[in-house]
């Protein structure tokens, strides 16, 4: 059992036969405009309780002013925000923004300067000495609680602003583009730290990030934001292997959309007047044969561990082949087919 108590939480055995609440955060018709242009068109969502949810979407598609609006710190213009069953008041509606069960960490936190780590730490503790020691464990700041904040590295700082946010024991963690600054190495250590929050503290996540590497192995569900909308919910299989739309399927990584007539050879029992989408890995390079096209060679790009062939063919698309090992060359006369069963039309 987790020594720290955020709220009115439930044993782990509870949650482990199903009792933890659904609905637990309720997102209903926020519409929110800022100087004649609308930024959200009426956004409707629902978190479960312990659940990880990422909100994925272009720069400027209404992500932060969306979360800005669910913790309190904004005011939606229409729509209601229920956290926990109790709705969350925008900035005009209290004296202090904000919900005292949800925490927010901002792109652009901000950290008390030349003040010891523990002083900061104290101000806003809702916590006994135990369970605050276990959530700076957690934070991996346990040993930085005698330095000044003035002698820390960015990553550090950020967690320590985090810990801030969460020994105000809050249900609900929401963290907007924690990892944008970070190198991989201080990037691997927050992964770690968001890990063991909602596994050990159990509090429910919710995060937005650019890149597919920090959601599609963390997140139970992925919700894809375009131009102020969410116009896909689902697992991140789902997201990524079955994306609705182009816009989606370019939000995590490299794809190919194949026209009708190359499709067909690719294809011959697919979806007419669909358009095939295939990741780099459902495609491979093979000697020849009825289902190969032919093409060359334009570029090879490394990957560390993997190699993503670019090839050009005869209808002048260009395709992305993902290859273990290089044994083609730029310039290589090559045939591509598709590797595997499972195939996607959108
Ligand atoms: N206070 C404001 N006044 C005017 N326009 C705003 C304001 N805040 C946000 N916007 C606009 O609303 C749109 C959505 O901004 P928002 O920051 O919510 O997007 P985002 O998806 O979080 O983008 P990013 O990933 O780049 O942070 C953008 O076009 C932005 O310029």
């Amino acid at each position: 059992m987790p020594i720290f108590v955020p709220r009115s939480i439930l044993s782990f055995q509870q949650i482990v036969k199903g009792k933890a609440h659904m609905d637990f955060l309720n997102v209903s018709g926020i519409i929110k405009s800022e100087k004649d242009k609308t930024i959200l068109h009426g956004v409707d969502f629902q978190v479960d309780e312990l659940e990880k949810v990422a909100i994925v979407g272009a720069s400027g598609a209404g992500k932060s002013t969306l979360l800005k609006i669910v913790a309190g710190l904004s005011q939606a213009d229409e729509g209601a925000v229920f956290y926990d069953g109790s709705r969350v008041k925008g900035v005009d509606e209290k004296l202090m923004p904000g919900h005292p069960g949800i925490a927010y960490l901002s792109q652009h936190f901000e950290l008390w300067n030349n003040y010891r780590v523990e002083d900061v730490l104290s101000y806003g503790n809702k916590l006994p000495e135990d369970a605050a020691m276990q959530l700076y464990r957690i934070c991996r700041i346990d040993h930085l609680l005698k330095r000044y904040t003035s002698q820390l590295s960015g990553g550090e700082r950020q967690r320590i602003a985090m810990a801030r946010l969460l020994n105000g024991a809050p249900g609900l963690f929401i963290l907007d583009e924690p990892y944008s600054n970070l190198d991989l190495i201080h990037k691997e250590i927050l992964k770690a730290v968001i890990r063991d929050l909602s596994e050990q503290l159990q509090i429910t996540c919710l995060l937005t990030s650019h890149d597919p590497m920090d959601t599609l192995p963390w997140a139970d569900r992925i919700l894809v934001m375009q131009q102020g909308k969410i116009v896909q919910s689902g697992t991140p299989h789902e997201i990524y292997a079955q994306p609705l739309s182009e816009y989606t399927a370019a939000l995590f990584g490299p794809y190919n959309l194949i026209n009708e007539q190359d499709a067909a050879v690719l294809m011959p029992s697919g979806k007419p007047g669909k358009h095939l989408l295939l990741r780099p890995h459902q495609m491979r390079i093979v000697a020849g044969g009825n289902q190969a096209l032919p093409g060359t060679v334009q570029r090879i790009n490394y990957h560390g561990n993997c190699y993503i062939v670019e090839v050009l063919t005869a209808s002048k698309e260009v395709f992305y082949i993902q290859v273990a090992n290089m044994n083609v060359q730029k310039g290589s006369q090559v045939h591509i087919a598709i590797n595997g069963q499972e195939t996607w039309y959108i």
